[in-house]
């Protein structure tokens, strides 16, 4: 039997710079190294405009806020030149965001550190490179909502990456439909928005009877500034009340989202852990995998319900180190099994010992096991708003 998971130091070249212990094992113990890739290796050269606005990388990706379609009197993103080191003068917290001033995200980070300089990205990778490279002190990144389902490109960043949850906000998510001043609904010949925004809202569109397209960009708010910055009189966009004051829109529709109490769950991100502690509902976040596949899921789950442990959140996504697994049977062929990597959120401190004892069951089950974070549940009064309030200072 493996020794049970204990508070550990981080590996030296990790040290927490705090000097505080962390919750995470060795290497060898919980951690495949081969599942680990190395983030894109970015430019040291310091920007003349710092601080501020999104972080870019050169990954294909749909990207309606390049420079040209800018609004140019309006904070610029961050490009990958951007991403030098900084030293912190003990100034507000600077929290990386994926998207542009008056995205939800933007929200998450003031919500979840109010008066923070937020800094917004143009892709959730290069929000994971701002804290890796000290950019930013903090992401704060969506991973879930409660009707258009998970953001998988984070949990696979997640694994691509070294940083560590250290807490979760849930935020409101109240969509309006938004175009220029004077554009008449019936003109409209395209909706665009963030993938989960057309998500969240696909009922409602249909139910207004508009004849559009629907297409999906990189964020609510840079469909937005998309519009006013190329005069677009047939498109809307669907994004918060906050992003039709910034781009100068009118909103058609208010409050379009399918289900009044459309949430999503955003988690905050640092370079190291917390101390996780037992005074407050805490909420620990795992990945696993198994080389022989789905079969350890049930046993996995039972160490944490025999300890009384419950899940809040089980996702699964493609095992990128080994997507396919063949069985040869000489009798009746070749069996073709999908890998994966099993996420699941529970809701104990790694400060609890049923919590490690669970881990140390299911690290004897798991050929890799990586805790991602164990930090304080949102217990905020749940208060679904008209609109999005939180802001951060941008
Ligand atoms: O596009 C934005 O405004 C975002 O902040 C991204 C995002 C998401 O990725 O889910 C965040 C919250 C909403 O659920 C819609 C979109």
């Amino acid at each position: 039997m493996k020794a049970a998971p204990q508070l550990a130091r981080s590996y030296p070249s990790e040290q927490n710079s705090q000097g505080t212990d962390t919750y995470e094992t060795s290497r060898s113990e919980w951690q495949s190294s081969s599942a680990i890739l190395t983030s894109k290796v970015v430019s040291q050269q310091q920007s003349e405009t710092l601080p501020m606005p999104p972080v870019s990388v050169g990954v294909d990706h749909v990207n309606c806020h390049n420079s040209t379609a800018r609004v140019s009197h309006h904070q610029k993103p961050l490009t990958v030149n951007d991403l030098s080191p900084t030293p912190m003068h003990g100034s507000n917290l600077r929290v990386a965001y994926q998207g542009v001033p008056g995205a939800y995200s933007e929200a998450a980070a003031g919500k979840a550190y109010p008066n923070c300089k937020a800094i917004p990205c143009d892709q959730f990778e290069v929000a994971f490179q701002a804290v890796e490279c000290w950019t930013a002190d903090r992401a704060v990144l969506p991973v879930e909502n409660s009707l258009g389902g998970s953001i998988h490109r984070n949990y696979d960043l997640f694994l691509r990456h070294r940083l560590h949850i250290v807490g979760e906000v849930h935020l409101p998510i109240h969509h309006c439909l938004l175009a220029l001043p004077g554009v008449r609904k019936e003109l409209l010949t395209r909706v665009i928005s963030h993938p989960q925004g057309l998500a969240q809202c696909e009922r409602t569109l249909t139910k207004l009877g508009l004849n559009v397209s629907r297409e999906a960009v990189d964020d609510t708010a840079g469909a937005a500034e998309f519009i006013a910055a190329n005069n677009l009189h047939d498109t809307a966009a669907i994004a918060s009340a906050r992003a039709a004051e910034i781009y100068g829109l009118e909103i058609l529709e208010d409050g379009i989202q399918d289900d009044a109490s459309n949430v999503t769950r955003f988690v905050m991100l640092a370079r190291d852990p917390i101390v996780p502690r037992t005074d407050r509902p805490f909420k620990t976040s795992i990945v696993f995998a198994h080389e022989k596949g789905t079969s350890v899921l049930f046993k996995v789950l039972s160490a944490l319900a025999f300890r009384d442990i419950s899940l809040t959140k089980i996702e699964s996504r493609p095992n990128h180190n080994r997507p396919i697994r063949l069985v040869d049977d000489v009798n009746v062929g070749t069996a073709k099994h999908f890998e994966y990597m099993f996420y699941v959120d529970f809701e104990a401190s790694m400060a609890e010992t049923r919590a490690q004892n669970a881990l140390s069951e299911v690290q004897e089950f798991t050929s890799f096991l990586r805790v991602l974070g164990s930090y304080p549940m949102d217990m905020t009064p749940w208060s679904p708003s008209s609109s999005t309030s939180h802001t951060a200072s941008s």
